[in-house]
């Protein structure tokens, strides 16, 4: 059975004292018996020591890492870096780096491969713009996304989060029988059963139980949501519902 996955993106949100404040409300608020879930907080870069040291059994993840391990890369950071904070997890890919930050298939490629040589676990980030929806090319367009992310990675120490952009701050969540079936196609395409593929976009409370009764949504990646200890405590506290059948 593949674990569950609930990861926080804090983006640039947080000094450290306000990750120290989240950390002392939310790990009290957390049930006990929740095995099987990997719970993962993506703070800034400036946070992950105080995540690593006040987060318990909880992981630590950053937000980018660089494809190269030093050189003259203003602002960029190397993974060995991250390594020595006590993170565990990267995401790469996201659609805002990819949009503010020009990110392509090919950074997003290299820097995967990085993180990996680095024992980093990385958490990519696919998928489609409104239009491109609307012009009935998803599918393509995530297809094409992974081809070119995912050379030579390892699939088995990968996650794959699948984050329609129309739904990532919007309000407007994907309903949870479409982004199933897209993280449905998204695991045939990789050919591989055991990646544990998320969902991210509005992701809140309301509808977090919903979305993790899916056959093919194995988690989330929640932005916005992750950034109060109360709502991220309940969408990591989700009920399960036993599947039918
Ligand atoms: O990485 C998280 C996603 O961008 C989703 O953000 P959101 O939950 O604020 O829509």
């Amino acid at each position: 059975m593949r674990r569950k996955v609930l990861a926080g993106n804090w983006k640039m949100y947080k000094t450290r004292g306000e990750a120290h404040a989240f950390l002392e409300a939310f790990v009290p608020l957390i049930s006990p018996g929740a095995e099987n879930r990997e719970v993962i907080l993506c703070g800034p870069f400036t946070c992950l020591d105080v995540l690593n040291a006040q987060a318990g059994p909880y992981a630590v993840g950053a937000q980018n890492v660089h494809w190269a391990d030093h050189g003259a890369y203003t602002g960029e950071i190397a993974p060995q870096m991250l390594v020595e904070l006590g993170v565990r997890y990267v995401i790469v890919g996201h659609s805002e780096r990819r949009e503010y930050f020009n990110e392509t298939d090919s950074t997003v490629n290299r820097r995967l491969n990085n993180a990996q040589d680095h024992d980093l676990l990385p958490i990519l980030c696919v998928g489609e713009t409104e239009s491109v929806r609307k012009d009935g090319m998803t599918e393509a367009h995530i297809r094409s996304q992974l081809d070119r992310d995912l050379e030579l990675v390892d699939l088995r120490r990968l996650i794959i989060a699948y984050e329609p952009i129309w739904a990532i701050g919007t309000g407007k969540t994907c309903e949870a029988n479409e982004a199933n079936r897209v993280c449905a196609m998204i695991r045939k395409h990789v050919n591989f059963e055991g990646v544990p593929i998320l969902y991210g976009g509005s992701v809140k409370p309301e509808n977090i139980d919903e979305l993790m009764a899916q056959s093919d949504i194995d988690g989330v990646l929640v932005g916005g949501a992750s950034l109060e200890a109360k709502s991220f405590a309940r969408i990591v506290n989700f009920e399960s519902v036993p599947p039918t059948s």
